[in-house]
């Protein structure tokens, strides 16, 4: 999906990237940083440049001719029904921005392998809503395999007139540059217009000559398309439709009506050709009078050229008015649309529309020029219920987007941010200036391992400081760092260590820990061993690519095996290096100190053996918040890493989506600094938010600029957020749901002491199963305080309010008093997750068994004016009892449901007669006969597991 970077691309060749910039403005492209993207022609010329100049790239090119192909290869792999990149196609990226025809080798382009992962029932392959929920099952298309369902793009070589280079593509001119969100470089729209070759569109009786739809003889199996020798109908001339399934009819009719391959197979069932109302008069000619229009439109001729009255399909009767060129514009485009249930929408040609993560409808709209209400009718006939400004998550826009025949590509939030930051002239992630600016920093370790192996305190014990006593419930809750300082070979050297949590639950916290982290920490305890949370921090650390040191921990203890520890770790490839592997394990225990000198060894000179760790600390200060939080009397308080630079006081910082102004710096040991260097982990005062634990941090020219930035990132993670927890129900489900009773949902205020415990807790919530009849939304989180806010909303939405080591305010808790909202406080996680469980199942609607409880076997049948027929019974099992309900067998087949009505035992009426007793029934049901066998049975509640 990433297009390569001007530094990537300038690493590759040899060159800084200040040169290549240079060399790309000298030759007419405009760059506007090391970071901005290139375009694969670009990226193509600059490597050809460059390897004529004498590079050594130069056998790379021939091997790769389009090297941007590596990059669009993992968004297939994660979205293989997507066509992001057209397959075979030479440049997976070019779609966007030329009109080159396929390669030839296009043939190839299988059609899309699965369904869109969201949409189950709704026509997953786009282009073929045949498949519709409620649809009767469509029969196997006669699809040639070339043509891939409704995108018409592989079955299309003929129509454009460029010669199909086998080579890497020239863009058509005008070249669109490098920004793909520049409106004016038309990513999404810019073929609208006029095809390229000059074709006219498809018009009335014209088969289509490719174009968009295969061959003409060709079935196209979207069967939304035009059929060749067919004319268009106006939808101005169709009668309203009254709802979709009339809508969909119609279409099915036609495709009935309209010869062999047309259409949607199997969704023009036999019995239905009546429902296509419009069949015979869309058949017969170019645009026959329609039902809801006067004068139709011939063959194309004329077409709205002066605006001739009745050219589109009006009687054109006196005192009409005219139409604006516009109008007349969309409705030539509406004639052009292909039907999607019942709905007019244009098709796209595979081009690539950019759309940030959470979009809506009408930005999609927008984009494509289409109506956003259209829409949102196709995605309701994709089975999708979605309003136009509602965010829509990623698989929904895609899916989408390929049935209308548009290359979505939804904008990861990395590059988005890339993207901002870039448009204020900044960039993250990259020391500036020369090698000469760089100095040593001191290597940033995380300490992983398995719960209780001795992570906080070996941590502690390394530093001096007890963190260890005031944990509750003996886990580390969230992420802290500490500096420590050792001597190697005579040197001072400097450790910053990132403490990281070992529950679970923690997993995401860990994960990004690894992220800003140079070498790992890996704790086992001599005396337990390589458990499960010592796999995973082990996977989180190699796929972090860190190089890892293995702290065998607690051999002060009897049964410690450190012997043990080693082999079992080289299983998973860390071999120790007396084995002759390349690991160090170092042999500590935290508790006498003992090996703790050795470990610090271990880590520098693992860090000067496999890392090149330097930074240039004259530069504005960029790192990662590691931890915030809310604190009483000061504020946010942000412990964060620098990465390079140097942060100091009356910085103007933005950290995530918070702001503000550096306004005190302290370090591990509560001092106070005027300055943070590289690899330093400091405690940052004065912004106006807390911001998320992993969120990076930059300092910028000044205070409007950060507030700008936090402003714009903060909109983008609500409308993240809103894609991410609005849950849209499809229609199956909907239907599933209507059929079983109304659902469940648990809704949560999340509100916490740190960001990262909260995100802790919200993800372990998140992995809470029940089933699926409840679920549970988080539909607030925060740091500090349970607040009147946090009260309102949660009354207001039935909401419940979790607080994880935090207290209402006063008035919240009087509030929350009289609102009778439910709040519930928790310092250990694994509480919280246990009790929001129970309270998720307590939730569920009781499953009921059913259990035979007697059977009678009818041995005479009494006819009574007043009872109707008895039933002369022996209870043949269990016992037979009053009002129960019961079901009537005849040779083994339930003739029916029914009750006891009435049980008597001799002449009195009984409640219960056991087996083995003769006993006289009547049943709700009178069609009784002898030999009948009544069974009893009760419907008995289940307890969950
Ligand atoms: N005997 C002995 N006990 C140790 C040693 N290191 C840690 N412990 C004990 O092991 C227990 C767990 O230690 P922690 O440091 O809390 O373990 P952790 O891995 O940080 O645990 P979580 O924070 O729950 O992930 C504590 O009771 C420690 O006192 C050691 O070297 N020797």
């Amino acid at each position: 999906m990433a297009k390569p970077r001007v530094h990537e691309i300038a690493k590759e060749i040899g060159k800084t990237s200040k040169e290549l910039l240079t060399w790309l403005g000298e030759n007419g492209e405009y760059v506007r940083g090391p970071s901005s993207t290139l375009e694969a022609p670009v990226v193509r010329r600059v490597r050809e440049a460059f390897s004529a100049k004498g590079g050594d790239a130069a056998p790379a090119k021939q091997s790769k001719p389009a090297p941007k192909a590596e990059a669009p290869a993992p968004v297939v792999e994660s979205h293989p029904d997507v066509p992001v990149a057209t397959p075979g196609a030479p440049d997976p990226s070019a779609p966007a921005v030329t009109d080159a025809p396929p390669a030839p080798a296009r043939p190839q382009a299988a059609p899309r392998p699965t369904p869109g992962p969201k949409l189950p029932s709704a026509a997953p392959k786009p282009g073929a809503p045949a498949a519709r929920p409620g649809a009767p099952a469509a029969p196997k298309q006669p699809a040639p395999p070339a043509a891939r369902p409704g995108a018409p793009k592989p079955g299309a070589p003929a129509p454009r007139p460029q010669a199909p280079a086998p080579g890497p593509r020239k863009p058509a001119a005008p070249r669109p540059g490098n920004n793909p969100f520049a409106p004016a470089q038309g990513m999404g729209t810019q073929q609208r217009r006029p095809r390229p070759d000059g074709a006219p569109r498809r018009e009335g009786g014209a088969p289509r000559p490719g174009g968009t739809g295969g061959l003409p003889s060709m079935p196209r199996p979207g069967g939304t398309g035009g059929l060749p020798g067919m004319p268009r109908p106006n939808p101005a001339m169709m009668p309203k439709q009254a709802n979709p399934t009339l809508g969909r009819a119609g279409g099915r009719g036609r495709g009935a009506a309209g010869g062999p391959g047309r259409g949607r197979p199997g969704a023009g069932a036999p019995g239905r050709p009546g429902a296509g109302g419009g069949a015979p008069a869309f058949g017969s000619g170019p645009m026959g009078g329609g039902p809801g229009g006067g004068g139709g439109r011939g063959g194309g001729a004329g077409r709205g050229r002066g605006g001739t009255q009745g050219a589109f399909g009006r009687g054109g009767g006196a005192g009409r008015r005219r139409k604006s060129k516009k109008q007349r514009r969309q409705e030539f485009d509406q004639m052009e649309a292909p039907a999607i249930g019942g709905v007019r929408v244009r098709k796209g040609d595979g081009q690539t529309v950019r759309l940030r993560r959470g979009a809506s409808l009408t930005d999609l709209a927008e984009k494509i020029g289409v109506d956003a209400a259209s829409l949102v009718q196709v995605l309701f006939h994709l089975g999708e219920m979605v309003t136009a400004t509602q965010s829509v998550a990623d698989d929904t826009l895609e899916v989408l987007g390929a049935e209308l025949d548009y290359n979505i590509e939804v904008v990861s939030p990395e590059d988005e941010d890339r993207e901002l930051l870039e448009s204020f002239d900044l960039e993250f992630g990259e020391d500036l200036g020369d090698e000469d600016d760089l100095e040593a920093r001191p290597p940033v370790v995380t300490v992983m391992g398995h719960v209780d192996h001795g992570k906080t305190r070996l941590l502690d014990s390394l530093r001096h400081a007890n963190v260890v006593a005031g944990e509750a419930g003996g886990i580390t809750q969230a992420i802290g760092a500490y500096q420590v300082e050792t001597e190697v070979d005579d040197q001072d050297r400097r450790i910053t260590f990132i403490d990281t949590p070992g529950h679970e639950a923690f997993t995401a916290m860990r994960a990004r820990g690894a992220k800003s982290t140079d070498i790992a920490v890996l704790v086992v305890a001599a005396d337990d061993g390589v458990m499960p949370q010592t796999i995973e921090a082990l996977n989180h650390a190699q796929a972090a690519d860190v190089p890892i040191v293995v702290a065998v921990n607690k051999i002060d203890k009897e049964t410690a095996d450190p012997t043990r520890v080693r082999g079992q770790l080289s299983e998973f490839g860390l071999v120790p290096e007396e084995y002759g592997g390349d690991t160090q394990f170092v042999d500590v225990s935290a508790a006498t100190r003992q090996g703790l000198p050795e470990l610090l060894e271990a880590i520098v000179l693992t860090a000067d053996a496999a890392l090149d760790l330097r930074a240039n600390p004259d530069m504005p200060a960029q790192g990662v918040a590691i931890e915030a939080h809310l604190d009483k009397g000061r504020g946010p308080v942000a412990t964060v890493l620098v990465h390079r630079g140097t942060l100091r006081i009356g910085d103007s910082i933005v950290a995530g989506s918070a702001h503000g102004r550096v306004r005190a710096l302290i370090n591990d040991q509560g001092e106070n600094l005027t300055e943070a260097p590289p690899s330093m982990p400091v405690q940052v005062l004065g912004l106006t938010s807390v911001p998320g634990a992993g969120d990076n941090f930059l300092v910028v020219d000044d205070d409007r600029m950060a507030r700008q930035i936090a402003d714009k990132r903060e909109a983008r993670m609500r409308a993240a957020q809103q894609a991410k927890s609005g849950r849209r129900k499809t229609l199956d489900q909907l239907f599933e749901q209507l059929e079983k009773g109304e659902t469940q949902e648990l809704l949560l205020i999340l509100k916490g002491d740190g960001a990262g415990s909260v995100e802790a807790l919200e993800d372990a919530l998140s992995g809470i199963e029940v089933g699926e009849e409840v679920s549970l939304r988080v539909i607030d989180r925060g740091v500090g305080a349970i607040t009147e806010t946090n009260v309102s909303l949660a009354a207001a939405s039935k909401a419940v309010i979790i607080g994880f080591n935090v207290r209402p305010t006063p008035h919240a808790a009087q509030m929350a008093d009289r609102e009778n909202v439910d709040i519930r406080f928790y310092s250990v996680i694994y509480s919280a997750i246990d009790e929001i469980e129970a309270a998720l199942k307590g939730m569920l609607k009781p499953i009921y068994k059913e259990e035979v409880r007697g059977q009678a076997e009818i041995r005479e049948v009494f006819r009574s004016s007043k009872f109707g027929n008895i039933a002369g019974c022996m209870v043949t099992d269990g016992t037979i009892k009053r009002n129960a309900k019961a079901r009537l067998l005849r040779d083994g087949v339930v003739i029916s449901e029914t009750s006891i009505a009435s049980l008597r035992r001799e002449k009195d009426d009984a409640t219960e007669v056991r087996e083995g007793f003769e006993c006289g029934i009547t049943l709700t049901y009178s069609d009784i006969k002898i030999g009948d066998v009544i069974e009893t049975f009760e419907m008995v509640e289940v307890e969950r597991e």
